[in-house]
């Protein structure tokens, strides 16, 4: 191949990243060496999960690529950009809880992010409804968080982190909490918003099957500190639902990736 013909693919591949750490390193204050060193390389639009046991360093790791903290080594890049993104400048964050403030409507909480960034009032809330549609609560944007499910709550959250309409969304965690049958709605759901909205997605979960189950590619940690311990690529036919679910093909990757899980992890069950 002449170096004509090499290097358009060569650029191309580079500005396709949506998020790339390499030599990435965190030790806390209080001495805990929580990650690292950490190499990993996310292309804009694709789902990966970061799976592995707790502690290993998988919130330290969105947190890094958030910006709320610095990382003690390494480099973090966003797409173009040095340094990491900032929450509400082209990343999402979805808490493990839903987090909303309980004296306000459903519509505020989701607002928030755009009232802080000094969007006119009638354009937040018009996006803010326009959030809570593409995720299915456009009849509760006058309700108050107490009125909602957990699954709901949930909902809302992500309505939160997407009314930004960021490039890139960071999930910590965000079904753990939620029963198996709300969890399942969600997932194809996300799923959905995934296809629809074309966003980059970092989902980190400790379940085997909810990672194979979403992910293009699941990331397998080491405990702390956090390391790659295997890249798992998930490929099926797309879109993905029950069938996919009930299917030989995501029973042999749900034993895959729990194979790569099993050296992290002392005799605690894995899934
Ligand atoms: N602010 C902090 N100061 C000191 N140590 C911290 C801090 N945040 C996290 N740690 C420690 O760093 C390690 C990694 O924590 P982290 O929350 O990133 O792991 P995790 O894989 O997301 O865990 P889990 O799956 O239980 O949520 C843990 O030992 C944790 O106690």
């Amino acid at each position: 191949m002449s170096d004509a013909k090499t290097t358009p693919t060569v650029e191309a591949s580079l500005t396709a990243l949506a998020v790339s750490l390499r030599g990435v390193t965190k030790t806390y204050d209080n001495g805990v060496m929580a990650l690292g060193p950490f190499d990993l390389a996310v292309r804009k639009g694709e789902f990966i999960s970061l799976l592995g046991p707790s502690g290993c360093g998988k919130s330290t790791a969105l947190r890094l690529i958030a910006g709320l903290s610095a990382a003690s080594s390494g480099t973090v890049r966003m797409s173009r950009h040095e340094g990491p993104a900032q929450i509400g400048h082209g990343i999402g964050f979805v808490f493990q809880e839903p987090t909303l403030m309980p004296w306000t409507s459903v519509r505020e909480n989701v607002r928030l992010p755009l009232k802080l960034g000094g969007i006119p009032k009638a354009e937040g809330r018009a996006r803010a409804d326009a959030a809570l549609a593409s995720v299915g609560l456009a009849d509760f944007a006058n309700a108050f968080p107490r009125e909602l499910s957990g699954g709901m709550k949930m909902r809302v959250s992500l309505a939160r982190a997407l009314v930004t309409d960021p490039d890139i969304l960071l999930m910590d965690e965000p079904f753990a909490a939620l029963d198996e049958i709300t969890r399942f709605r969600l997932n194809n759901d996300l799923l959905a918003l995934w296809r629809s909205l074309g966003k980059t997605v970092i989902f980190v979960t400790h379940s085997v099957f909810e990672s194979v189950y979403l992910s293009q590619r699941v990331v397998v940690m080491t405990a702390r500190p956090g390391r790659i311990q295997a890249d798992i690529r998930i490929e099926t036919v797309e879109p993905r639902g029950e069938e996919f679910r009930t299917s030989a093909a995501y029973s042999d990757y749900c034993r895959k990736v729990s194979a790569a899980l099993a050296p992290s992890y002392s005799g605690q069950s894995m899934l």
